[in-house]
């Protein structure tokens, strides 16, 4: 299969995250980089003349040009004149560096730019993942591929994308015009140029797109070893294994080392390799002429040339060799940006409804479902309905599905058949938005953000409703708690929550669906580390809910949550199993 070359690649990645005003951006710089390029070579080329005007007196008589200047500007003397093309030659250099700078400020910015809106798009492709994949692919590497592949991509890829094709300019106009000066010397280098680039470049590509490849797979391990080193710091701690971790992250981390180590010997080499190139040339012509020739003005002059033309040219040559290796060590930037750009849930955003009725019922109705990639289904034929204002309880041992259910009514996952319709309009996926606004959920383990109270119950509101606070905390049963902390709601809740026990950071997450203003709360009750004082905490903000005309579906593990309810379904392997009421499930487990 005939493989994309790496700068059709880049050019045509790059192009895809261009905006039409951003390529037209993108198109003059282009042209700048030429002018700047031309500038470039001719600033080096008029030297050369002055030199050699300088360095041989009479010599501007002699010039057609220099003469014709000379009388133009109505010179008395060589000298003056010589001094006048000297500082000229100062000024245009002053002109043209401050020219290219300007250039190089505006082409960073502009990939700067760039790079933004990638990491931005990068962010909103990630936010749309359906919640099973998102699942599927982990923080570690939402992480690496949200932050940390926008910048490689930015420095590996835009950036050499600018330098190649500038340099190529470079390369082009000097050969150019050394083939119409000296064809001789052209030969020279092409014969020795172009077969060393070809073979530096072949050797060191698929090197360098490993290496890439390697680093991408390697990055995200690193960050999941330190995210849950310090994660499970409590559970590493008592079983003494904080030190096996630390060993892990080393060992991950010397891999990670000696492939940067190779990855910036991998940048070193061209130059070594062109520079050897280079000075063997000088030996062979040097050789040729003493051996075969005898004529040593002549070969003076080759090899003076030669080596001017390669002073420019081994840089230029150089830095188009290093882009092509940076590139391709960086391939892995353009699939990973690549990845999921095709995928339905992208290419189509469905447009949102903007509210979804919600007065008499929600109905599961025939629901089943599978997770992609598995064969057994999770949930079969599920039906049952609730009113509003009803709260219903949902038991059954673990693995019944009972997360798996309320995730479909909180349209975290679809279903593969079966509808759920609230108010007899099925909930598809142009509800979302508008259902999302109607619905809490307060899960075992509640997500805390480093921030205040304030700031985790309004969701980091910039001007949260005072009011609103105060009826939740009440209804949360936190008001209290609350008053005896000297700083009130401005307590900052450490990180994930930690300075608040299991009671309170539950009662939190029911305060925030509170201050939402829910209308149907889905509370998966904590299985674990609830004590019986933690119990009677949740279990009393339970209580004062019920007394709302809120509607609530309660996963519970202990009967006693359940009091309130006015039916219990019960699951088993995916289906609903029985139906209770409270007394009834009393009686059954006595
Ligand atoms: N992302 C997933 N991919 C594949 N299978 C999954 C996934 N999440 C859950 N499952 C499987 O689905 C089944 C139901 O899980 P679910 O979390 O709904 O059970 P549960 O009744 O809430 O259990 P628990 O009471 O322990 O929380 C389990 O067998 C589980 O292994």
């Amino acid at each position: 299969m005939l493989q994309k070359n790496i700068v059709t690649l880049a050019v045509g990645s790059l192009l895809h995250y261009l905006s039409p005003a951003e390529k037209s951006r993108a198109m003059l710089m282009f042209f700048l980089q030429i002018i700047a390029s031309l500038l470039d070579v001719f600033g080096l080329a008029s030297l050369v003349p002055v030199v050699m005007l300088a360095s041989e007196p009479g010599s501007v008589q002699k010039s057609k040009w220099a003469s014709w200047l000379y009388n133009l500007l109505g010179f008395q003397t060589e000298k003056g004149f010589l001094l006048f093309a000297i500082l000229a030659i100062f000024a245009f250099f002053l002109i043209k560096n401050l020219f290219t700078s300007w250039i190089s400020y505006k082409q960073v910015r502009f990939t700067a730019d760039v790079a933004l809106n990638i990491v931005d798009k990068q962010f909103e492709k990630y936010t749309t993942l359906p919640f099973w994949k998102f699942q599927e692919i982990g923080t570690a590497r939402v992480v690496n591929e949200a932050l940390v592949i926008p910048t490689s991509y930015l420095n590996g890829i835009m950036r050499q994308i600018f330098v190649f094709l500038s340099e190529i300019i470079i390369v082009f106009i000097v050969v150019l015009g050394i083939l119409l000066y000296q064809p001789e010397l052209f030969v020279i280098l092409v014969v020795t140029l172009v077969p060393t680039t070809f073979i530096t470049y072949r050797v060191l590509k698929n090197r360098s797109q490993e290496l890439g490849h390697e680093l991408d797979i390697q990055r995200p391990r690193a960050y999941a070893m330190v995210m849950d080193t310090f994660a499970g710091f409590v559970e590493l701690k008592l079983a003494n294994k904080l030190g096996r971790f630390r060993n892990r992250i080393y060992e991950n981390q010397r891999y990670i080392q000696s492939m940067e180590a190779r990855s910036y010997l991998y940048n070193l080499l061209p130059l070594r390799v062109i520079e050897m190139v280079a000075i063997l040339a000088i030996v062979t012509i040097f050789l040729y002429s003493l051996l075969f020739s005898g004529n040593m003005s002549n070969l003076v002059t080759i090899v003076g040339l030669f080596a001017a033309a390669a002073y420019r040219l081994m840089p230029s040559v150089n830095r188009i060799l290093t882009a092509m290796v940076t590139m391709k060590q960086h391939i892995y930037t353009i699939e990973a940006l690549d990845a999921f750009r095709e995928a339905e849930w992208q290419t189509h955003k469905v447009p949102q409804k903007a509210t979804v009725s919600f007065e008499n019922n929600v109905e599961f109705n025939h629901v089943s479902f599978t997770f992609p990639g598995t064969a057994k289904p999770v949930l079969q034929d599920v039906n049952f309905t609730v009113k509003k204002g009803e709260k219903i309880g949902f038991i059954g041992s673990s693995g019944s599905g009972k997360t798996t259910l309320m995730n479909l009514l909180l349209r975290f996952y679809s279903q593969q058949n079966g509808e759920i319709r609230v108010d007899g309009v099925p909930l598809t996926a142009d509800y979302t938005e508008a259902w999302h606004r109607l619905v809490g959920y307060v899960k075992q383990d509640t997500f805390l953000m480093e921030g205040s109270l304030r700031d985790n119950i309004a969701l980091g509101e910039e001007h949260p409703d005072e009011q609103r606070l105060a009826y939740a905390l009440e209804q949360a049963s936190l008001a209290d708690f609350v008053k005896t902390l000297p700083e009130g709601l401005d307590t900052v809740a450490g990180e994930r929550g930690a300075k608040l026990s299991g009671g309170q950071r539950q009662r939190i997450g029911i305060a925030r669906a509170m201050y939402k203003q829910t209308q149907v709360l889905v509370m998966d009750e904590a299985t674990s580390a609830l004590d019986n004082q933690t119990e009677r905490e949740v279990n009393e903000a339970i209580n004062k809910l019920s007394g709302t005309d809120m509607t609530i579906l309660i996963i519970a593990h202990r009967i006693t949550t359940l009091r309130q309810c006015d039916r219990i379904y019960e699951l088993k392997n995916g289906r609903i199993a029985a139906v209770y009421t409270y007394d009834e499930l009393v009686a059954k487990h006595v």
